[in-house]
């Protein structure tokens, strides 16, 4: 199948093109070579029991006519030699029959072995691919590559479109037989292969270009859903529909006309076939006439020529439907690939330092450097030290850098310069199951899996249900979660759309306190909470705080009187530090925004 492939890579800039695809899914096939070799060594008595039959035919008519036959009807009565046919051709029928049907089975059972294990890789390296990566990457795009896209390889198995190497097999067979029974009328029937080679080679390129398009287009679709779905109460309350609707309206014509373009150019390829195969056996039927009116040729190997002009554009009409599968298919393992290649920047150490059982809990910020984008710093040049057991509040106008510094902390980013130590080791020298598990971090607006209560807490690890009651009863959480209608067993729905913020920070207080890190990241909720669950969560964190060192980005003046330094971010900067009463006697950017806090302004 060579003449089909490569020519779209070029494009796209993808040393090796298509080749390079498939040693990638190779290297998965690898896994189930034995039931591989058995599905090739089927093809072969497949693809002669194909190739032989016109012959049979052709022998019949030469038979019956009282021409020269082959050796092996040479000696038989013309009723012998008829049945001796008749079996062979029920042989070769009842072969193909057979052996397809088993051959096809094991050919799709590997194809969708293999899927699903690249489906498995490409889950299994999304999670572990940096934040950058999801920073510039939308979650649409990425979904439509886990499941649209992983389907799409799925179906070239599915319906059998592997199958393509019998069809090769069979031409080659054809081209064989052909040779070995009249030359001239096989290397007329060859040399026609390669206009139509050419033609469809051209309309497999077009079709493979517009199908790589159509797939953007749809990932762009599906990245409009999506966002839409999950805003769709900002598109209600701003009456965005009919804008947002016209928005989609655009992607869904660009998808469809990208669509209708790998329609046309597949039936380009239907429709030259369908030509080429009605041209073919005119040319046989024109010079095999020749040559059986020159004495020649027996009508036997005419009738033969005529099947086989038939036969030899059947698989080649099946090997472009399929090639047209195959190239989607390829398609997809190349947005596949583009992930799989997505290097994971943020590694574990070779050897990993250990960090001691026991005590500890201070953070070391050495003039660290980072930004989201190479040219724009969002820390500039921090340098903290944060002692044991110490309490501190990260405070600072919006878009100062409070959250970096916490994403900086648990290795979500790297630094682009600088060292962050713990305990004097540098965080990279650390596994990150390591990191974060000393490293307890509740962001604002926890995220919660769907499952109940219980799993949310324990997520995956073997806590017992015992274990789970005694934290939150030490974080007098017990008796909320136990009003639940199901306790411990609420389920929580998508997201937890079904409880408040505030409950959701509840919850992730007790997902983080029951893994006892000894330092405690939090990023306060700042939406206004009902009094109740406001004195809970601080009753909660009072407990919580207890012997840990702790970074709170503070949005609430309760928790800020309580912290041992207040850090001042601004513009990535640490401009001011100290306690509260210090800070308010500097008259500077803290006192500022606890004067607007009293205004009701807020000072996060
Ligand atoms: N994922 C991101 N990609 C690119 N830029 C980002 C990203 N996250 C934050 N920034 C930028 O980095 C800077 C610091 O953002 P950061 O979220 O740390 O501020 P913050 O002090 O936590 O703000 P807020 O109080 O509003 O949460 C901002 O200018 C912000 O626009």
């Amino acid at each position: 199948m060579g003449f089909f492939v490569g020519q779209y890579s070029a494009k796209l800039g993808r040393p090796g093109g298509d080749w390079q695809l498939l040693k990638h899914l190779g290297r998965y096939a690898v896994h189930y070579r034995k039931l591989l070799v058995l599905a090739f060594v089927l093809l072969l008595p497949l693809a002669f029991a194909s190739a032989i039959q016109p012959v049979l035919i052709g022998q019949t008519i030469s038979l019956i006519r009282q021409e020269p036959v082959a050796a092996f009807l040479a000696q038989r009565s013309l009723a012998q030699g008829l049945q001796f046919i008749a079996l062979l051709l029920l042989v070769t029928v009842i072969l193909r029959l057979s052996l397809q049907g088993i051959q096809s089975y094991l050919i799709q059972k590997v194809g969708q072995n293999i899927t699903a294990d690249i489906r498995q890789d490409l889950f299994n390296h999304v999670l572990v691919l940096p934040m950058t990566y999801f920073d510039r990457t939308p979650v649409g795009k990425l979904i439509t590559r886990l499941t649209s896209d992983v389907e799409a390889l799925g179906d070239v198995f599915a319906t059998g479109a592997v199958g393509i190497l019998i069809d090769i097999f069979t031409i080659i067979a054809i081209a064989v037989i052909m040779f070995m029974e009249q030359w001239i009328l096989a290397l007329v029937l060859l040399v026609l292969l390669i206009p139509v080679t050419g033609l469809i080679t051209y309309f497999q390129a077009q079709f493979r270009k517009a199908n790589y398009q159509s797939r953007e287009e749809l990932s762009r679709l599906n990245t409009l859903i999506q966002e839409n779905i999950q805003g769709v109460n900002i598109v209600q309350i701003f009456g965005r529909e009919r804008y947002n609707s016209y928005l989609f309206r655009k992607i869904n014509q660009r998808y469809n006309r990208e669509v209708d373009k790998t329609i046309f150019h597949d039936s380009a390829i239907s429709a030259t076939l369908e030509w080429i195969a009605l041209v073919a056996t005119a040319v046989v039927l024109i010079v095999g006439g020749w040559l059986v009116l020159g004495d020649n040729l027996t009508f036997g190997v005419l009738a033969s020529f005529i099947l086989f002009a038939q036969r030899l554009f059947d698989p080649l009409r099946e090997l472009a439907e399929k090639f047209t599968l195959i190239q989607s298919g390829l398609t997809a393992v190349e947005r596949i690939q583009e992930i799989l290649t997505q290097p994971v920047s943020i590694r574990d150490p070779l050897v990993p330092l250990i960090l001691p059982a026991q005590g500890g809990g201070k953070i070391h910020f050495e003039g660290v450097s980072f930004g989201y984008k190479n040219d724009e710093l969002a820390i500039k040049n921090l340098d903290f030290t944060i002692q044991p057991g110490e309490k501190i509040a990260l405070v600072g106008p919006t878009g100062a850098g409070k959250s970096s510094v916490i994403r900086l902390m648990c290795r979500l980013y790297e630094p682009n310069q600088g060292r962050i130590s713990i305990d004097g080791i540098d965080i990279r020298q650390l596994a990150q199951g390591d990191l974060r598990r000393y490293v307890g971090v509740i962001l604002q607006d926890p995220f919660l899996f769907s499952g109940d209560i219980l799993s949310n807490i324990v997520l995956g690890e073997s806590y017992s249900l015992e274990a789970v009651e005694a934290i939150t009863q030490q974080l007098n959480l017990h008796e909320f979660i136990a009003s639940l209608p199901q306790g411990y067993h609420t389920p929580v729905r998508q997201r937890g759309s079904n409880l408040s913020t505030g409950q959701k920070q509840l919850i992730a207080f007790a997902r983080v306190a029951i893994r006892q890190p000894r330092i405690l990241v939090l990023d306060e909720a700042t939406a206004s909470l009902d009094v109740g669950t406001e004195a809970l969560i601080q009753t909660a964190l009072q407990t919580l705080l207890q012997q840990r060192t702790a970074v709170i980005i503070a949005h609430r003046l309760s928790t800020i009187r309580r912290v041992d330094r207040i850090f001042v971010l601004k513009s990535g900067q640490l401009i001011e530090s100290g306690s509260h009463q210090e800070l308010l006697t500097q008259q500077g950017l803290y006192a500022h925004l606890h004067r607007m806090q009293f205004q009701g302004a807020g000072v996060g």
